[in-house]
């Protein structure tokens, strides 16, 4: 427990959350201020709208869909401020008009679910766009939780169909390794599939126990990925990189019935907290656990959801009626579904199926800028060569496109085109923000490639960072922390070891906050402020958000610049002291002598710096606020005044 809270103060605090007591959704989706914005025609809008009001319900409807990424969840029978329901002749005029204007936008139209209710009926449906057979919604699903809570299981299960023995059959399916095989445990992180078609059936059809995933691609509207990260502690490393590095839109934490909340189940929770990533729970193997074992296991989970350190809203779903409920408000960091299945007799699965259908994507990225695409795997595939896979964060990349891929060791980027597409081995012309894809590069090796790069359009004219400064709280340290700690940062994609160089504090102890500078130690990055940082060592462990960057040019290429730059102005001053004066060429002997004044005085304290290992600068730090670069670039006055004196 005490792990968990340490999370406490990363989660946005509302104070009308603590009063609520939710088993089951009671009380939570009674109308809502952000819902009745979208409709605001009443209940008899679509009853028999004039020609303008059926314009105004079409703009509207298209503007929801767009708004939510390509699909929406309407409902018929309700309007601010009238009782519920409407008689049969109206609901049967108002499906009808519905399903026209779906027509009309090319968006596919299915019942969730219909109601009576005192003022009649009262249905939901599921606006979903009709997309080409090589387009589909992509959701990414982080799956977590403690070692052998079932998580593979499950996912064989969802994604090739068939029920599991008990004793490991349907996880067969998953493992990549030997090793897996042998020990049962997931160890790297690991792709599944599921695909649902336009009006929300599975299109998953293992063929001998084979996925073919492009297959599910073309017959899908909208396919999860799901994450299958490691449970075990050895390999929390992966796990941190697969919720930070793979962008999920919601993480699935599993929790076995009879075991509990145990282990690293709490670590995982407050991860997923930590990054504002939205949580639904599963509880697996009811089948096998006693009836007062699942009710503790069910307690416990309520009281953590519900306690300081979460602010979750726990809802225990039981029913078609309570997905619909959680689906349509899951979009919300609070709530928190809860399911309770059973892999070896499909207990609930259909309705953690339904769920998942209906999820919508959480982050919105923006097409229309530069395109910004971030590197969580290489490979090197025969007859293709380098291929690089991870997440379209923004913009639009088309086969042929030139980008820049960087930064290198240097800080440097390099111009690379796209030689082929994948998005789920099915090969496309071109990947929209918010999409994973894998892309065979021309003319790279893929030695000169490591996780955490990225490729960017040219336009975004991309800077890489050593340093950087984030607004930090430290959820658990066992002693202090100080200037000079190492530990390692996972932001996106970039997993590498930083040195803090600076604070706010002196000293930081578990639960204090402060803008610290870091370091990295091996390479540059590239950054961007808002992103969610954690940084961690064994238990010690901070999390916060990068405020501000310090870019590093390129040394070699600053001092090319520099030196040609002084030389010219050092000439020019010659030519003005005694125009006669011509330059004149020294001697080798005397250039040789007189090298090391010069490279001071026309910037050659950076080559001394790029020759450092790694990169790294021998001056001073740049106070806070300062570019490290601008630092770095302004020799400092006082040793050129003692190398002139000494001279003389
Ligand atoms: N009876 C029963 N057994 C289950 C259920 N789900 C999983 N199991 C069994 O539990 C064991 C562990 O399942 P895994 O799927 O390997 O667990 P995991 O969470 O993926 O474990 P790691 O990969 O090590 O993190 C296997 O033997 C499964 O057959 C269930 O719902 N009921």
């Amino acid at each position: 427990m005490a792990a968990l809270m340490e999370y406490s103060e990363t989660e946005v605090k509302s104070p009308e959350s603590e009063n609520l007591d939710i088993e089951n959704g009671g009380g939570l989706f009674g109308p809502d201020d952000d819902f009745d914005e979208c409709r605001p025609f009443g209940k008899l809008a679509l009853v028999s709208p004039s020609s303008e009001e059926y314009e105004l319900l079409l703009e509207t409807i298209k503007l929801r869909v767009e708004d939510a990424q390509g699909e929406t969840i309407y409902e018929i029978g309700i309007g601010e401020g009238e009782p519920p329901g409407l008689q049969d002749e109206d609901y049967q005029a108002s499906v009808a008009t519905l399903r026209s204007i779906t027509e009309a936008l090319g968006l596919e139209c299915v019942t969730l679910r219909e109601r009576t209710v005192e003022g009649g009926t009262v249905a939901e449906f599921l606006l979903r766009q009709k997309l080409e057979s090589q387009d589909f919604m992509e959701i990414r699903v982080a799956v977590v939780g403690n070692v052998d809570a079932g998580k593979s299981t499950l996912l064989g299960v969802l994604t090739h169909g068939e029920l599991d023995n008990g004793r490991g059959f349907a996880r067969q399916k998953l493992f990549r390794h030997k090793h897996e095989m042998e020990s049962g445990r997931t160890s790297s992180v690991g792709n599944d599939i599921l695909g649902f078609d336009s009006c929300g059936n599975v299109v998953n059809k293992p063929d001998h126990g084979h996925l073919d995933w492009i297959k599910i691609c073309e017959d899908a509207a909208k396919v999860i990925t799901f994450i299958d990260l490691a449970g075990h502690e050895r390999y929390l490393k992966t796990t941190v990189f697969g919720m930070t590095g793979h962008a999920p839109d919601f993480a699935m934490l599993m929790i076995g019935a009879n075991a509990g909340v145990i282990g690293m189940t709490k670590e995982h929770l407050g991860l997923a907290l930590a990054l504002n990533v939205p949580v639904f729970v599963v509880v697996t193997k009811v089948d096998m656990c006693p009836p007062n074992v699942l009710q503790e296991t069910l307690k416990l989970l309520t009281r953590i959801l519900k306690s300081p350190g979460c602010r979750k809203i726990p809802v225990i779903v039981q029913n078609k009626d309570d997905v619909i409920c959680s689906a349509t408000n899951f979009t919300t960091e609070r709530m928190c579904p809860v399911f309770q299945v059973s892999n070896v007799t499909g207990e609930n699965l259909e309705l953690l199926k339904m769920f998942l259908n209906l999820l919508s994507t959480r982050v919105k990225c923006d097409i229309s800028k530069p395109a910004e695409f971030q590197i969580d795997d290489t490979f090197s595939v025969p007859g293709v060569g380098t291929v690089v896979s991870g997440t379209l964060l923004q913009g639009f990349i088309k086969l042929n496109d030139t980008l820049l891929l960087g930064p290198d060791a240097l800080g440097q980027f390099q111009p690379i085109v796209i030689k082929s597409i994948h998005r789920k081995r099915m090969p496309v012309k071109e990947v929209r923000g918010g999409q994973t894809a894998s892309f065979a590069l021309k003319k790279i090796k893929r030695s000169s490639i490591r996780k955490g790069m990225v490729m960017v359009s040219p336009r975004l004219e991309p800077k890489a960072c050593w340093e950087f400064e984030g607004e930090i709280l430290v959820l658990h340290h066992p002693t202090t922390i100080s200037v000079r700690y190492q530990a390692m940062v996972h932001v996106g994609s970039v997993r590498q070891t930083a040195t803090i160089i600076q604070m706010t504090s002196q000293h930081l102890r578990t639960g204090d906050k402060a803008l610290v500078r870091f370091r990295f130690i091996k390479n540059p990055e590239y950054l961007k402020p808002g992103m969610r940082l954690v940084f961690r060592e064994g238990r010690t462990k901070a999390v916060g958000t990068i405020t501000n960057l310090f870019p590093h040019v390129s040394a070699v290429a600053q001092n090319t610049r520099q030196q040609r730059a002084a030389k010219k102005a050092q000439q020019e001053s010659k030519h003005q002291l005694n125009p006669q004066n011509e330059p004149q060429k020294p001697s080798k002997r005397n250039r040789r002598s007189r090298r090391p004044y010069n490279d001071y005085s026309e910037g050659g304290k950076e080559n001394v710096q790029s020759s450092t290992p790694n990169g790294a600068s021998p001056l001073p730090t740049a106070a806070p606020g300062t570019s490290s670069t601008a630092a770095a670039q302004t020799p400092s006055i006082a040793p050129l005044a003692a190398a002139a004196a000494a001279k003389s």
